[in-house]
């Protein structure tokens, strides 16, 4: 577990981060989300101690980090960035090496932890294994970039703004990838985003910030449906507040028994899926299927219904 204690940054008298606190279970992924200026990386590179805390703490699986040599804390810390910084004139298996030959890993284990993160990330080793940096597409450096992050099976993964020099349809599929991969890994993830879309989709929490202070602290579902400030609730985007709660209910919520024509949907996917498959094809219900068979349906009269029921949130005054 990561603990952010009171945390804060003071530059030239003003507060970047301001008296933070929040902590981060193992085998999670929490976004921290703002604007611009918000003091997101700022509390980003406290956390490996690339800027030095004014006052504050941050304990790593219960060890202070302020009693640690900061090459050594950053040895147990994995750090991506937008431009994933890889080295040009190293091999993609060099640079994902390049961690765990530092903490003078045999030859061998580090070679099977290469091709292991090559497979995981979908890049057939063999392929890439031995390609430099510049005969990569960006999605691929990006993925070397975060393979390399996660190569020595760090504590925790710091990403900031990983997805930002990406496509929006790249994007998406590297966010899935992430996801999966974390999963699989068991690895906690802090990840710094101005993109409340992808923190709502990749937080397992969501830290949402605001002039140095830390507004919100919560669930994604928490935050779309309940923001606990005007700013908040504009970060989120009133408009679209059921549609996107609908798509973080899965359809197994509202699964019932019973036919329907048309293809099935996996009951992994979620209503907003299932709505989108009713108004397309102008169907009542959609049938749900787990692992290819039948299972079930989910009936548009339902989703209405769930979106009415969450919607009447959205009635309530937001606070100011
Ligand atoms: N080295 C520094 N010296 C002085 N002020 C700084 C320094 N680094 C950051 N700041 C200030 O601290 C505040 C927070 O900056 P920070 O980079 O953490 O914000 P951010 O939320 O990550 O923004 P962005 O999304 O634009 O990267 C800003 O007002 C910034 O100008």
């Amino acid at each position: 577990m990561i603990e952010i204690d009171e945390i804060t940054k003071i530059y030239q008298g003003q507060r970047a981060v301001d008296a933070v606190s929040t902590t981060i279970e193992t085998g999670t992924i929490a976004c921290i989300v703002g604007t611009s200026g918000s003091g997101k990386t700022t509390l980003l590179r406290m956390i490996n101690r690339l800027v030095e805390p004014t006052s504050g703490e941050v304990r790593l699986n219960g060890e202070a980090t302020s009693a640690m040599p900061p090459h050594l804390l950053r040895r147990r810390i994995g750090y991506a960035i937008q431009g994933h910084g890889l080295f040009p004139h190293h091999t993609v298996a060099r640079n994902i090496g390049a961690v765990p030959r530092l903490l003078g890993w045999p030859k061998a284990k580090i070679a099977e932890r290469v091709d292991e993160l090559l497979d995981l990330f979908g890049m057939e080793p063999s392929q890439f294994r031995a390609r430099y940096p510049a005969a990569l597409s960006g999605g691929q450096q990006q993925r070397v970039g975060v393979a390399r992050a996660l190569a020595s099976r760090p504590d925790l993964l710091l990403m900031d703004e990983p997805f930002g020099a990406l496509d929006p349809i790249i994007r998406a599929r590297a966010q899935e990838d992430l996801r999966r991969i974390q999963r699989q890994l068991g690895s906690t993830i802090l990840l710094v985003t101005h993109d409340m879309e992808e923190a709502i989709r990749l937080g397992d929490k969501v830290c949402v910030m605001d002039g140095g202070k830390l507004v919100q602290d919560a669930a994604p579902t928490r935050i779309v449906a309940d923001p606990a400030s005007r700013f908040v609730a504009e970060m989120v985007g009133d408009a679209e507040r059921p549609l996107r709660l609908l798509s973080l209910i899965p359809l197994s919520d509202l699964l019932e028994p019973g036919e329907a024509p048309g293809d099935p949907l996996d009951e992994g996917a979620n209503l907003r899926d299932a709505l989108s498959a009713c108004l397309w094809t102008g169907r009542e219900a959609v049938p749900v299927s787990r692992d290819g068979a039948p299972v079930g349906r989910v009936t548009l009269e339902a989703i209405r219904a769930a979106a009415l029921r969450h919607g009447a949130t959205d009635d309530a005054p937001v606070p100011a």
